[in-house]
């Protein structure tokens, strides 16, 4: 039997249409808007086929699913057995998708054609300027358009659970966002997650130095982390595209601006994990929804719907799931249109007032929570989920 590498190579584009050879500039001028529409589609299928690097089984498997996410809806394959390795990997990619809307898979597709055309040299010519995709991602999707950069956490058959290797590229991704020439960031998910939290397995690649030495970089990550939100010059907005949990609920009170799905759910589970509140949430959860009702949410765990995190003040907006992603994205070209410099002065009067209170707590969390990641209550709720004996 052929490997399974070269067996998915042969399938990674699914697609029967015909190759019809538009221009790749073509693609560019015709993405007035941040949905992309049928023929942007089909383009990007072309594209794929144009490809002169092999992208990776990941990245075939992330085609797959959202090509058939796009096309078909969500997953409606039984699950294949245990035997059918190439079947099963597609299933668990295309089914990770969830109820994701076909438009979103289609618009989360072209995304992904288009900075692989970028990072994998596409044998077409793109046309410089018209729009630019960041490159050597592992797990973000980054795209730059119509004054907008959209940081995209591309893990989705992992809810998007921040790992390591996330929590650097996010970091790189803001600095990046700061210094171009957008008018406003977004942090979104790709997939039914906006963000399962931290990535729990980031707690089994133990050090020389032991768990001591992994609490204390986990640490220095988490407040370098957290201190590029605090710090980020232009109108942040999340688009919380699904359930949110851990370390992506309570960066939210670092935002400027939350719009959430009415399938999106906040969820700060610290206590059951013998954790205790990061983010700055400890500090900005009591100032945004009563010390009482931070309390519910931080220490005792309580999941909020996304309309009561809207009554609660940590969501802007709620929309219904059919047609979140084209309300919100209408509403984010304007914004993206104010004068840039008049935004981020108004942001910097804002924070600047609350920036080193911030910093401070921030420092704070992360000392906390470096004992606590070294509590027995702790490590027995990452062995309890890592050995599948529990869930949230
Ligand atoms: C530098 C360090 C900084 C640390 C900062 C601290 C932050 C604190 C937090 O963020 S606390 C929150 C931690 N998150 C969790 O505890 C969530 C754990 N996950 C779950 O409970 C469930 O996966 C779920 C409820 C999110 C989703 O359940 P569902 O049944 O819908 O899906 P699966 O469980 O089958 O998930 C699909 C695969 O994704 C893996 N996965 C999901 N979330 C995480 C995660 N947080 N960490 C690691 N892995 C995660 C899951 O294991 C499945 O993987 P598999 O397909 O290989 O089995």
């Amino acid at each position: 039997m052929a490997p399974l590498a070269w067996r998915l190579a042969q399938r990674w584009c699914p697609s029967s249409l015909q190759v019809i050879s538009f221009p790749v500039l073509q693609l560019h001028l015709n993405r007035t808007a941040m949905r992309a529409s049928q023929k942007d589609f089909e383009n990007a299928m072309n594209q794929v086929k144009l490809l002169k690097k092999d992208p990776g089984n990941e990245v075939k498997l992330k085609l797959y699913a959202l090509y058939k996410q796009a096309t078909e809806g969500p997953c409606n394959m039984p699950k294949p057995g245990v035997f059918d390795l190439i079947n099963k990997a597609k299933w668990g990619a295309w089914n990770a998708l969830g109820s994701l809307p076909k438009e979103t898979a289609r618009q989360n597709y072209v995304d992904l054609v288009s900075s692989l055309s970028s990072s994998l040299e596409s044998s077409s010519q793109v046309e410089p300027g018209t729009d630019r995709k960041s490159t050597g991602y592992e797990t973000l999707m980054v795209t730059s358009e119509d004054g907008i950069t959209k940081i995209m956490l591309n893990r989705p058959t992992k809810k998007n659970a921040l790992n390591v290797e996330m929590y650097h590229e996010i970091m790189h991704a803001l600095k990046a966002a700061s210094k171009d020439d957008s008018a406003i960031t977004v942090l979104t998910g790709n997939g039914d997650y906006y963000s399962s939290g931290n990535d729990l397995t980031n707690f089994t690649d133990i050090p020389p130095g032991g768990v001591e030495e992994k609490a204390k970089n986990g640490a220095i990550l988490l407040r370098e982390f957290v201190g590029c939100f605090i710090d980020f010059p232009k109108p942040l907005i999340a688009v919380v595209n699904g359930p949110a949990v851990g370390i992506s609920v309570t960066l939210l009170g670092l935002f400027d601006a939350v719009y959430a799905s009415d399938r999106a759910t906040f969820h700060t589970p610290f206590s059951h994990l013998g954790q205790s509140p990061e983010g700055c949430s400890s500090y900005t959860f009591p100032k945004i929804m009563s010390p009482a009702k931070a309390t519910e949410m931080l220490v005792f765990g309580k999941k909020l719907t996304a309309g009561e995190a809207c009554a609660q003040g940590l969501v802007t907006e709620v929309f219904p799931d059919s047609t979140f992603q084209k309300e919100v994205w209408t509403r984010l070209k304007a914004f993206a249109k104010l004068p840039p410099n008049a935004m981020r002065i108004s942001k910097e009067i804002i924070r600047n007032r609350e920036k080193e209170k911030l910093h401070a707590v921030n420092a704070e969390e992360c000392s906390v929570l470096q004992g606590r990641w070294l509590s027995d209550e702790c490590m027995n709720a990452v062995v309890s989920f890592l050995s599948r004996k529990s869930k949230l």
